[in-house]
């Protein structure tokens, strides 16, 4: 923490997590990976504090094995529970695990096509989806649209906050200018958590690749980095930002300019790790381009003018999007309202803990309206 800042959890005025009343609502959590497991370390402390108690968890996965709890499962025990499972995940089984008293939320902590799939037809029956992953969003615009029609066919809601900016407040803020009935310009900044963690700690003289499996290591990067290096993670991230704005922008508009070369793309998942030196020349060289300038390295997405594109720029130190540390996300939007100077959002992008947070804060939304 800023030593300028007070901690306000030393302040005698801080009164620690306030207990919340919760409606009753039945969780399903795909996924215990990175982000899964944090969901369970959350819940598990809400549960030892006593906040939320109308969440219960009825169904855990992950790709191999599945364990169900009618009466509830204790959210720090569900990992051991699970790998004594004998039941076999299937996706098919949610909703039975689901039925019961109350709302019913699947949570979606997989980076699985398969599950993303599912989503429409999920929220059609009424089960209300919370997702991390972006799949279902982030891709083709039938996929966007399909569970816009899903959504209003089976009254159900879609927490999407995980998505873009790890639950930092940007599509909230892109949906609540449009209720307000501002228009959205233009968004531009840094989309990618551990392409902003690289590009804060890359120095030109120890090799990229080296960074690349630390952010890899801290739970920054996607289960496969070359979707992250690759622009693709933040290709999702813009069709997701744009189509909240009201641009329905196909996948093939978005201009993506990749890190990883051709040979490295074509690579099976269990090749990646050694062939991650092959980033190492192009960035070095990048990094002494932009050290000559004075500039520093930063992986951009922008929708602007109606053109949508995603690569790594070479920006004057003190540019508005240059800012930040960490993996701090840092997004300009421009609208009716912000027209000169846009409205900036910056924080952590990626992370378990926050985005096992943004996930969590939509289900209480859900859960509570
Ligand atoms: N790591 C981060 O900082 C952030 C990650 N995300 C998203 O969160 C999602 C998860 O990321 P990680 O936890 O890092 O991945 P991970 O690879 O650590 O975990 C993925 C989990 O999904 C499970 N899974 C795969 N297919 C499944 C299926 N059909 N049914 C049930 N479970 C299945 C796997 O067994 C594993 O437990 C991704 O979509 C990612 O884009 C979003 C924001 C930030
Ligand atoms: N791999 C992603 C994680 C969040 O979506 C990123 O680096 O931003």
């Amino acid at each position: 923490m800023n030593a300028l800042v007070e901690d306000l959890r030393t302040s005698p005025a801080h009164g620690g997590a306030i207990p919340r009343p919760v409606a009753q609502a039945r969780l399903a959590l795909l996924g215990t990976g990175t982000v899964g497991s944090a969901v369970l370390a959350r819940l598990a402390a809400w549960q030892d504090s006593g906040f939320a108690p109308g969440l219960q968890l009825a169904h855990v996965a992950n790709s191999r094995r599945a364990v169900d709890g009618e009466a509830g499962l204790a959210p720090g025990l569900a990992r051991a529970r699970l790998d004594g499972s004998d039941q076999a995940s299937r996706l098919d089984d949610v909703p039975a695990a689901l039925r019961g008293a109350g709302k019913s939320i699947v949570v979606d902590a997989t980076a699985s096509a398969e599950v993303a799939a599912r989503h429409a037809a999920w929220l059609e029956q009424g089960i209300h989806v919370v997702t991390a992953c972006k799949l279902a969003r982030g891709t083709s615009l039938a996929g966007w649209q399909a569970v816009e029609v899903a959504k209003s066919r089976g009254g159900s809601q879609y927490g999407d906050a995980a998505t873009v900016g790890a639950g930092l407040p940007l599509l909230r803020s892109i949906r609540d200018l449009r209720a307000g009935g501002d228009r959205i310009h233009a968004v531009a900044g840094v989309l990618s958590g551990s392409l902003a963690w690289l590009f804060n700690h890359y120095d030109g003289l120890r090799p990229f690749s080296g960074f690349v499996r630390n952010a890899r290591d801290a739970g920054y990067t996607e289960p496969d980095p070359r979707e992250d290096l690759s622009g693709e993670d933040v290709r999702r991230k813009l069709l997701i930002l744009a189509r909240a704005a009201g641009v329905a922008l196909e996948q093939e508009a978005v201009e993506v300019t990749s890190l990883v070369p051709p040979d490295m793309a074509a690579l099976g998942r269990g090749e990646v790790d050694a062939a991650l030196p092959r980033l190492d020349p192009l960035l070095r060289q990048r990094y002494a381009q932009a050290y000559k300038n004075g500039e520093v390295l930063r992986f951009v997405a922008r929708l602007e003018q109606g053109r949508a594109r995603v690569g790594l720029e070479s920006l004057p130190a003190d540019h508005a999007l240059a800012g930040g540390a960490g993996t701090d996300n840092r997004v300009a939007i421009w609208s009716d309202r912000y027209r000169d100077q846009p409205l900036v959002i910056q924080g952590p992008g990626a992370g378990a803990e926050v985005t096992a947070a943004g996930l969590l804060d939509d289900v209480l939304r859900i859960a509570a309206s």
